[in-house]
């Protein structure tokens, strides 16, 4: 039935039953594409988990990594030890193999939003449905992995972007994301309304909007290069201590500059194919705009992430980061 839910929830079809049982606990259905599942016993290492895929809709490794997850828990090949809540985010989207269908749902998790259409109200169901699993579970730790895929090559395939927010990111969390194959973090410098943002903001969690590979359609991504991706989420899934690797070896960046498109008359001025990370150098144009004018790399050489010109007007074009320490303290077990 678990293993079910994703086919089930993109094809609009009826589940079987809202709530069932698999080994170590039970699953209960809250919504379209909103899956929660209880523990029957709290393993010790537990923590408040929510896991989301498809928050935009051409990205579907992370769907299917998440799909293997839960049938290794539905087959009792993991035990749930942990509660759990699995988000499948812009369900239209995904059935059209489109990043959105009017708007970047990643843009839209504030409070405070006032915009309308199908993606505006995916995510107030989003947020409700994240307020309401933290609140029944006020006494773990919380935690959100936001899975994605980019849209072009990256010279780190496998790279996190750290949500600012008032919270401290757990060094911990660098271990872990070392150990389940993540290369390179990217620590954001303002609020930016994301999803993992949002966890982050509002609930204090350890939260990051995961970036594995490249966005492929079903069936053709590689998952043998996110087995320990897959292995963290299981260890998560089970309450278990995933399995740490050396966080101090993960390149570390941070946003320096971020470029919005402001106009009509906006381009990026490099090949549309470079990778992501790709280095600009002192004097060399990064994006011209009509209204913003030109961007040009100052003293500090800066790399390039996330770049796309036929953003909507006022959205992020580009980010230019540059590197920077991930861990300002190294604690006694690491040394
Ligand atoms: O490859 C791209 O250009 C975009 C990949 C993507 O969807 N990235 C996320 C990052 C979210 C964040 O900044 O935390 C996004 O743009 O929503
Ligand atoms: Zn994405």
């Amino acid at each position: 039935m678990l293993a079910d839910w994703l086919t089930v929830s993109l094809d609009q079809g009826q589940p079987n039953s809202l709530q069932g049982t698999i080994p170590g606990g039970r699953y209960s259905i809250e919504g379209s594409g909103i899956l929660s599942l209880t523990p029957d016993q709290l393993s010790d290492d537990a923590r408040a988990v929510v896991l989301s895929v498809g928050i935009h809709g051409n990205e579907t490794a992370p769907i299917e990594l998440l799909g293997e997850c839960l049938a290794r828990l539905e087959a009792g090949v993991n035990r749930l030890g942990a509660p759990l809540l699995v988000i499948l985010g812009n369900l239209e989207a995904i059935r059209r193999n489109t990043r959105f269908v009017e708007t970047n749902l990643n843009r839209l998790f504030r409070r405070d939003l006032e915009q309308q259409g199908a993606e505006a109200e995916r995510a107030r169901e989003l947020m409700t449905a994240v307020d309401r699993f933290y609140d029944r579970h006020t006494d773990l730790p919380r935690l959100h992995y936001d899975l994605h895929t980019a849209i072009r090559d990256s010279q780190y395939p496998r790279f996190v972007v750290d949500p600012f927010a008032e919270s401290r990111t757990e060094e911990q969390q660098w271990h872990w994301l070392a150990g389940a194959g993540i290369q390179a973090a990217l620590k954001q410098h303002q609020h930016s309304w994301t999803f993992s943002h949002y966890s982050k903001h509002y609930h204090q969690a350890q939260a990051f909007t995961f970036e594995l590979g490249k966005a492929l359609p079903f069936g053709h991504n590689d998952l043998g290069s996110l087995a320990a991706m897959g292995a963290l989420l299981d260890a998560l899934m089970a309450g278990r201590q995933p399995e740490a690797g050396d966080g101090r070896k993960m390149a570390g960046f941070q946003v320096a500059v971020e470029v919005f498109r402001e106009s009509e008359a906006f381009r990026l001025c490099f090949a549309d194919d470079i990778p992501n990370f790709t280095e600009f150098g002192c004097g060399e144009t990064i994006a011209e705009d009509a209204s913003a004018g030109p961007t040009v790399v100052g003293e500090t050489p800066l790399r390039v992430v996330f770049p796309n010109a036929r953003v909507e007007l006022g959205a992020r074009a580009a980010l230019l980061v540059k590197p920077t320490q991930l861990m300002t303290q190294i604690s006694s077990e690491t040394t």
